[in-house]
């Protein structure tokens, strides 16, 4: 069997050595232009469109958690993949866990109202604020996929009222489940603080607009761990002015790198990281590649299949 890698940023030759390593069988190879030989699988990131033209695969892996770079490529580039290879993404392979630390850090940094202690230090001022009830405080999650699953269940134990919302229903024990457009409405009633982690599709895109932030309870906060493109930036800063958004922490944006004039920067009730939620970590995403490989090919049912009409 023969596996050919290509990513733009991963050190390719400790990724080769370690599929090589976790399938001692197969013949792994990094991609580079001109490399026309036969492959049964492509492990990629961001691929040049002649990677995977014409190939016969008997399937490709996106090495993260988000197909929306690799199906704008497919539908831009009409035969780049032929419909009938399954795409394969990875599903949680550690960005559960890290997706768990950022949110669980942030939300007890807002609920401590270390935001406001920052900003009452910048004036020298000594003074205790009143608390807030975690009955307060509920967590609402958009998209309760594999990683919003975890998410919400990291936050279960501090005491939050956790919801979640996502196509449809889902049975987390203790979270409220909300389904589909027509319960988003319930979804955002009462929610204090707005998580994302939602893919980026046709139907998420622009999702957390001004419609949207004027639903969630007021003096909230807004945290986006999926994609920029979900966000309405000028309603997000429109919503921060208003005071009806008391906080946000960024960690996507539509364009990255954030271009330095971009408002967000400055804001004083603003924080971001440059989109290191969640990263892919090689050993446990070559074990869940080689793990899903193995069961492809003995006929075996796997998931992490991508619905390509669907979008994610
Ligand atoms: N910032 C980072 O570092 C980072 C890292 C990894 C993943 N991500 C992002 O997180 C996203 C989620 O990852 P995942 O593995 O949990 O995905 P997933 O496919 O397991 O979960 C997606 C969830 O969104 C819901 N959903 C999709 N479309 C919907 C719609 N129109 N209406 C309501 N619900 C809808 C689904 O029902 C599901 O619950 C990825 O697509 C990626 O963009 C970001
Ligand atoms: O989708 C993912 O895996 C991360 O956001 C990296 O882009």
């Amino acid at each position: 069997m023969d596996i050919i890698f290509y990513h733009p940023s991963f050190n390719s030759d400790y990724w080769i050595n370690a599929l090589r390593k976790a399938m001692p069988q197969v013949n792994v190879r990094a991609w580079t232009a001109g490399d026309n030989a036969p492959a049964d699988y492509a492990l990629v990131w961001h691929p040049p469109v002649e990677m995977l033209k014409g190939r016969k695969l008997k399937g490709v892996f996106a090495l993260g958690a988000g197909v929306d770079a690799i199906l704008g490529q497919l539908s831009a580039n009409p035969g780049m993949l032929a419909d009938d290879i399954p795409l394969f993404r990875l599903e949680d392979t550690g960005m559960g866990s890290q997706m768990q630390e950022y949110a669980v850090s942030q939300v007890l940094h807002w609920f401590r109202r270390f935001d406001d202690y920052q900003a009452l230090k910048q004036q020298s001022r000594w003074q205790q604020l009143e608390e807030y009830a975690h009955g307060d405080f509920t967590v609402g999650i958009l998209g309760a996929g594999v990683l919003g699953s975890k998410v919400a269940e990291s936050l279960l134990p501090w005491g939050f009222p956790v919801r979640c919302w996502s196509r449809s229903r889902k049975s987390l024990p203790g979270v409220q489940s909300f389904a589909g457009p027509e319960e988003l409405g319930d979804f955002l009633q009462g929610t204090r603080v707005l998580i994302n982690l939602l893919p980026n599709t046709p139907e998420t895109v622009g999702l957390i607009n001004q419609s949207l932030l004027n639903q969630l309870a007021e003096h909230c906060y807004v945290m986006n761990l999926a994609r920029g493109v979900h966000v309405v930036e000028a309603d997000l800063l429109a919503a921060l002015e208003s005071g009806k958004v008391k906080g946000a922490m960024l960690d996507v944006f539509s364009r990255e790198p954030l271009p330095a004039d971009n408002p967000l920067w400055a804001h004083p009730r603003v924080a971001m990281t440059p989109h290191i939620a969640a990263f892919t970590r090689p050993t446990e995403a070559i074990e869940f590649i080689s793990h899903t490989i193995g069961k492809l090919e003995r006929g075996e049912t796997v998931s992490g299949r991508v619905d390509r009409v669907r979008g994610y």
